[in-house]
């Protein structure tokens, strides 16, 4: 299968710190794939670095055929890899549904009617659940519906590759099983790249685990072969089970 995703010796420093190391990284389309690794690994430079937030110090990145090493991150949106930012990129005196359209005219074009875009706004509400949310004050929401709200955010831009930073930090066991069947539908449409200290939902979700230490990856595989890794239970899994 040809890769959606892929990074070949991808390296960012900074300063003297190797923060992503000669990374050979890919992602297929259709799957879930999580990124583990204790804190400071370099999970969070290297999806900034796919999503074109920050510059490789050396590397190529391809997606979909097309090599995007240099292409500016909003013209990757445009391209179809969504980041669902950090909850700062909510606004929060905007209502549910202006934060999900803001989101949405990112990937507007010109031909694009303003009846497309309430559809896709409606379409990502839905999907997590805000409908009936939809002119509250994002501010007003509880921490995890501005979760839900943030991937609602990513979902309007109709992504091939979703990128979740850390979905569930913060959220309640309720709130965590009502995310992994959010996961399960939206891979249906959509390739998932996930960024998740929390083990149960790595577990439950992802096809493969990427594991990363100090910049580079430690090991690769099925959720039961990274289980069974005695280097992954050594650096990762003995000291941080989420
Ligand atoms: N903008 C920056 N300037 C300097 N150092 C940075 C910067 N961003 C990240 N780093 C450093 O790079 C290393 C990797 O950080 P990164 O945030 O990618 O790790 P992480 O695996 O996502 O960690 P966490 O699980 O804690 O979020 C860390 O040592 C971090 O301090």
């Amino acid at each position: 299968m040809k890769p959606l995703l892929i990074a070949r010796n991808l390296s960012r420093n900074f300063g003297g710190l190797k923060a992503v190391d000669m990374v050979d990284f890919s992602v297929n389309p259709g799957e879930v794939r999580a990124v583990i690794g204790p804190n400071g690994a370099g999970k969070t430079t290297l999806v900034s670095l796919l999503c074109g937030r920050i510059e490789p110090s050396s590397g190529v990145i391809g997606f979909n055929g097309e090599d995007i090493t240099r292409v500016p991150a909003h013209i990757r949106v445009r391209m179809g890899i969504a980041y669902t930012f950090q909850i700062t990129s909510i606004f929060p005196n905007l209502t549910v549904y202006d934060n999900v359209a803001l989101a949405a005219q990112r990937t507007l074009t010109d031909g694009r009617s303003r009846k497309a875009l309430d559809a896709s706004v409606r379409d990502a509400m839905l999907h997590v659940g805000l409908t009936e949310r939809a002119s509250t004050p994002a501010a007003a929401l509880s921490y995890g519906h501005q979760r839900l709200l943030e991937i609602a955010m990513g979902l309007a831009l109709h992504p091939r590759l979703l990128i979740l930073d850390e979905p569930t930090q913060g959220l309640s066991d309720g709130e965590i099983k009502d995310f992994i069947k959010l996961v399960r539908d939206i891979r249906k449409e959509t390739t998932v790249l996930l960024i998740e200290h929390n083990m149960d939902v790595v577990m439950r979700l992802a096809d493969r685990i990427t594991v990363m230490e100090n910049g580079r990856i430690l090991a690769e595989g099925a959720p039961r072969s990274i289980r069974a890794n005695a280097k992954v239970q050594q650096a990762y899994l003995g000291t941080a089970d989420g």
